[in-house]
């Protein structure tokens, strides 16, 4: 894919005996919202902290816009600088208001002073819905509302892709519409996404691409409607059985 903003090939990953990632490809493009699905267990979270070494791949390759990210020479602050991440727990720091959540990075990282990282931040707070809510510590906002402090965090640092890690499972399920809605809102945006969810409403409407995993390999990938509609491989099938179910 000529225009693909990474580019995973043949990624290999053991914890001590457990094999959990067995020679993955993933390839994302720019623009795309690539959404990841599979059984407990089957991997989906550990290929997506490999893409930004938050796991350390055992082989394979990473490329990133072209350039190699699992060389060792390689400076990993520079490419998570240009990788967003937003974690199922939201990780803000409690004793921060939302606005300082935000800046931190902004500072510290990209080394922007005070007030271009405040009205970066701010900017970032009001695209995900919270322009009125920039001075409240995280214990005084709705789990809704932290994550999308966290979704601020990432988009301020301009990146060049935002993973999401089961970004609504710790939500009660009335709090989960406002994140989904500030997702759909980036991807009309043009933001690069691989997300890694259960909600599979969201995937079916939102997704690019859905890639379904099982026991550490990609047993097929495509459009939602083919995926979720006439799946092909009998493990996919089973899957998309149970979750309409439930
Ligand atoms: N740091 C770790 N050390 C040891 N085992 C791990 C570690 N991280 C993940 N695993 C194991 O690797 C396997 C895959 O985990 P992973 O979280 O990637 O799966 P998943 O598909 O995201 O599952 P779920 O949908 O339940 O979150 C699991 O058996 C898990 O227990």
């Amino acid at each position: 894919m000529a225009d693909s903003i990474i580019s995973a090939r043949a990624i290999w990953k053991s914890f001590g005996e457990l094999s959990v990632l067995k020679g993955i490809d993933l390839e994302v493009a720019e623009k795309e919202l690539v959404f990841v699905i599979g059984p407990s267990g089957s991997g989906k979270s550990t290929l997506l902290r490999c893409l930004n070494r938050l796991e350390e791949p055992d082989s394979g390759s990473i490329r990133m816009d072209g350039t190699e990210i699992l060389e060792k020479k390689v400076d990993i602050n520079a490419v998570r600088r240009r990788i967003g991440m937003v974690f199922q727990s939201f990780n803000l720091y409690p004793h921060m208001s939302a606005l300082g959540n935000v800046t931190l990075a902004l500072r510290h990282v990209l080394g922007l002073p005070r007030d271009a990282a405040e009205a970066r931040a701010l900017a970032a707070l009001e695209r995900v819905g919270l322009a009125d809510r920039v001075s409240h510590m995280p214990g005084q906002l709705s789990g809704g509302q932290q994550q999308r402090v966290a979704i601020a965090r990432a988009i301020a640092m301009e990146p060049r892709v935002v993973l999401f890690d089961e970004p609504t499972s710790a939500l009660d399920p009335e709090l989960v519409g406002s994140v989904l809605q500030v997702m759909r809102d980036l991807r009309e945006s043009g933001m690069t996404m691989v997300v890694v969810s259960h909600e599979m409403a969201f995937a079916r409407a939102a997704a690019d691409r859905v890639v379904f995993m099982a026991d550490g390999e990609k047993l097929e990938e495509g459009p939602p409607a083919s995926i979720f509609g006439n799946p092909r491989h009998e493990r996919t099938q089973a899957f998309i059985r149970q979750i309409e179910r439930h």
